[in-house]
């Protein structure tokens, strides 16, 4: 049975990626910030949520589809912006781009990726989003929009919770670091996975050269291995209200906000004319400690007028954990490393998988919640899930 074939979850493919991926990458992947706490939160809240299922109901014709800013998509599923994904799989961003436009769910190009947005735009007919690290200097916000725009880009997300890189300590033990470099212990990493440094490291080499921080801001950037003009980070602690709003009048796309995790933040992002959040903790890998994106989510919802687009990402591994979301009130739910894992396993073949896994499991635990449309997965079929006393007596006997 072929590694692909083994994979029925999007557990098993990261049990399977881990395998394959050096252990640099993998800490770069799979891991968090400091303690890990917002990654594991993230996960733990999903179990904290049950549901409480409808019978007897016709669910013969379903649809899980969803309608998003003038698109039809065939699930609330999108991919979320991930950088420095050609670590995984030689240009792992166009096999990104090109299984969400087959799959018809959303892409958001990442501000790190390496493949060139246009090139990403071409093979998708202009459907992808793209999610900027933007500096707090409008002069050079402008310069990318001007970009974004010549490429016909449709929703401009922009991420509000890097304001200054996190401490991942991780990395720094396994030595991995941004721009990246070189040392014995990566080399020998390498060496140590055959599979990855043939497929993923000399592929690359041989095929387009270094990676380059292609789409970070108005022009082509330099090779991942060295510091882009104005640095990775550059004034990024100055973003702020006031340059969303510039972005407002000046951006004539859809404009929606990453990394909203207070209600407070949600209702100025209406105000200040955002078409649409997404509730998000950045997987875990920025502040620690921070309350998952599903524990966030109902009170963003409440924040904002009915109808306003809010959407979610962290921790989202099975269609339940989708459905569940979506009872909350998300509009659609973004995965940032299961696509990954599904790429590391099997390239293309390997994000397909991953995308008719989500699809799957939606479908079939849609029936058996009793829903026809994403309509019917209401907050009444949800509830927390709590030992009761009597419960508690039976263990003890
Ligand atoms: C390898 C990796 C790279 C990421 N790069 C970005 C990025 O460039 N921009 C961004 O806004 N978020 C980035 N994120 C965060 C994701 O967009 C998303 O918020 C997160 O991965 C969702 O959690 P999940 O991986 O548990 O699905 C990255 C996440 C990972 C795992």
């Amino acid at each position: 049975m072929s590694r692909l074939d083994r994979c029925l979850s999007v557990r098993d493919f990261e049990r399977e990626a881990r395998r394959i991926m050096p252990r640099c990458v993998e800490g770069y992947i799979c891991g968090g910030t400091e303690d890990g706490a917002s990654l594991d939160e993230s996960v733990r809240a999903l179990r904290d949520i049950g549901f409480r299922p409808r019978g007897l109901r016709v669910v013969e014709q379903r649809s899980s589809q969803v309608s998003l800013f003038g698109q039809d998509y065939a699930m609330p599923v999108g991919f979320a912006p991930t950088g420095f994904s050609a670590i995984v799989m030689h240009e792992c961003d166009l096999a990104l781009a090109r299984a969400a436009q087959e799959s018809r769910i959303p892409f958001i190009i990442s501000g790190a990726s390496s493949v060139p947005l246009e090139r990403l735009q071409e093979a998708t007919g202009n459907r992808c989003w793209y999610q900027a690290y933007l500096p707090g200097n409008i002069e050079r916000i402008a310069k990318l929009m001007a970009r974004l725009r010549q490429a016909q880009i449709p929703v401009l997300v922009v991420t509000i919770d890097t304001c200054v890189g996190a401490n991942r300590e991780n990395l720094q033990r396994l030595a991995f670091t941004v721009p990246f470099k070189m040392s014995a212990s990566v080399v020998l990493d390498g060496m140590l996975h055959p599979r990855w440094s043939l497929n993923v490291f000399m592929r690359t080499l041989l095929g387009s050269g270094v990676p380059r921080f292609s789409n970070l801001y108005e022009e082509i950037g330099p090779p991942i291995t060295q510091d882009p003009p104005n640095g990775f980070r550059g004034e990024r602690d100055k973003l702020s209200w006031e340059h969303i709003r510039w972005i407002r009048e000046n951006w004539p796309g859809k404009l929606v906000l990453k990394g909203v995790m207070h209600p407070d933040d949600a209702r100025q992002a209406y105000e200040a004319g955002a078409d649409g959040v997404i509730v998000s903790n950045h997987g875990g890998r920025q502040l620690d400690g921070c309350i998952s994106p599903l524990q966030a989510l109902p009170e963003v919802v409440a924040a904002v007028p009915a109808g306003f687009p809010v959407m979610v990402d962290g921790g989202f591994r099975r269609g339940s954990d989708v459905l569940k979301a979506v009872a909350l009130g998300a509009r659609l739910v973004f995965t940032g490393r299961p696509q990954l894992f599904g790429a590391a396993v099997a390239g293309s073949a390997g994000i397909r998988k991953v995308t008719e896994i989500f699809r799957n499991e939606i479908s079939t635990n849609m029936a058996l919640l009793g829903c026809r449309t994403l309509a019917d997965v209401t907050p009444d079929l949800i509830a927390p899930v709590r030992v009761t006393g009597a419960w508690d007596q039976q263990a003890a006997a």
